[in-house]
């Protein structure tokens, strides 16, 4: 149905003395989503699930990558193929054919009938100034999928398939609740009768009570109609109640995808396992460690290199990304810390290209600490050699790419290269 294919969005931030940076907030993302099924994209506030659902249906320009829309799957994979061996007469032969990115004018325009966005707020993504009715229309009449009665009469008849009724037509938004105005959302999502539908927090800022009802809204409509829904959330429970596949995105980058029962009973990404191992567990029995991730996530603006989530990820090892200055900084806090008596005031440690200098340290000292200290301080598996002169020599490191762990499972991570 659709795909993305490392698909880019760089924000322009523009600093004082560093002048323009970019903001990667998604960076090279590549997932599809077959007709009718539903693709839960679930990550931290911030790791760039709006942007990428924005972008799938062209609310956003994408700094770079590819959307195929309405390609089989068989094409899909062909493209992708081409993609990974290089192939570009390939590749642009099916782009030409399926890029949503190409379209204009009239057929950009007809294919937005067939996609939709439903938000989180519900107060801010309705227009105050307009009566219910129009709220709805307005979706037909812009795209010119309907007009006058008949759009009028399609704009009543979902207004009663939301549940609500059609005397709400005449009503304002902010005379109606939360869960009344995002039913509101919804019909205006549906009255192209779009077969893609973006849900981004459909539910999040809504009563506990009412978010059921909404989430059993959508279930039934695609029940019905065989809606294909990307549903972006932070909310584990929402993405298991709803989707049919789970896809993990950290700091703009796709972390894995796969089945939602597998992905969430098994998960295979170590940020995958860590942001399961946090949420409640209905059977309270049940043995399970929590996992604590230390540090923050980075800053998109110079995001660590490698892998970006191996400077807080508790199974990173040598080549996982490490720079010389992670690994100074942590070895000058066990040499001034923890080893204080062993070193003494006079060794300085100094980060160089690929390389760390601890000066005035004895280096068969460094090499007892590293082998006691390398299983809590992942950076320390970084050091590949300890040089007479107390050169700490660091690995070369590796990008991991989205390894096919299984048929219908892959993941971001060397652990599965
Ligand atoms: N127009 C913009 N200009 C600059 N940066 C932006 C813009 N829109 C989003 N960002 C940044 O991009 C990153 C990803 O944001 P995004 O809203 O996609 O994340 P999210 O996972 O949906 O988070 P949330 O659940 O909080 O909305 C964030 O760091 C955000 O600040």
């Amino acid at each position: 149905m659709i795909g993305a294919f490392n698909l880019k969005k760089y924000f322009p931030v523009r600093g004082g003395v560093v002048g323009t940076q970019y903001l990667k907030a998604v960076d090279n993302v590549t997932l599809t989503v077959r007709r009718g099924e539903v693709v839960g994209v679930v990550g931290e506030s911030g790791s760039g699930k709006s942007t990428l659902g924005r972008m799938l249906i062209r609310l956003l320009e994408p700094t770079g990558g590819e959307i195929l829309f309405d390609a089989p799957e068989e094409e899909m994979v062909k493209y992708r193929e081409a993609l990974e061996s290089g192939d570009k007469e390939s590749a642009e032969m099916i782009s030409r054919k399926y890029s949503l990115l190409r379209k204009k004018g009239s057929e950009l325009r007809k294919l937005r009938t067939r996609m939709s966005m439903v938000f989180q707020d519900p107060y801010s993504s309705l227009d105050p100034r307009f009566r219910i009715l129009d709220v709805i229309m307005e979706p037909m009449i812009s795209t010119g999928y309907l007009r006058g009665e008949e759009a009028r009469k399609k704009a009543l008849d979902l207004l009663e398939e939301v549940g609500l009724p059609r005397a709400f037509g005449n009503r304002y938004p902010h005379e109606l609740s939360g869960g009344q105005r995002q039913r509101v959302a919804i019909a205006r999502a549906l009255s192209t009768d779009p077969e893609l539908v973006i849900l981004d927090e459909p539910t999040s800022a809504l009563d506990v009570s009412v978010q059921a009802q909404i989430l059993n809204l959508l279930k039934e409509f695609r029940r019905r109609k065989n809606i294909t829904m990307v549903l972006i959330t932070h909310n584990i429970a929402v993405v298991s109640y709803m989707a049919d596949r789970v896809a993990v995105m950290y700091s703009g980058r796709l972390m894995e995808i796969g089945d939602k029962d597998d992905v969430l009973t098994r998960p295979k990404h170590p940020y995958t396992m860590a942001l399961i191992s946090s949420v409640p567990r209905p059977r309270p029995g049940e043995a399970r460690k929590r996992i604590v991730l230390k540090g923050d996530p980075p800053n998109l603006l110079s995001p660590p290199r490698g892998c970006v989530f191996h400077p807080r990820c508790p199974m990173a090892f040598h080549e996982c990304g490490w720079t010389a200055e992670e690994v100074a900084e942590d070895i000058n806090y066990l040499v001034q810390g923890k080893y204080y008596n062993v070193f003494g005031d006079n060794v300085k440690v100094i980060p160089l290209q690929d390389k760390v200098k601890v000066e005035g340290a004895n280096p068969e000292s460094i090499k007892k600490v590293l082998e006691v200290e390398r299983e809590n301080i992942r950076s320390l598996t970084a050091v590949k050699e300890v040089t007479e002169d107390s050169l700490l020599i660091i690995h070369a490191f590796q990008e991991p790419k989205l390894y096919k762990e299984s048929e219908r499972r892959s993941v971001s991570c060397l652990l599965y290269r």
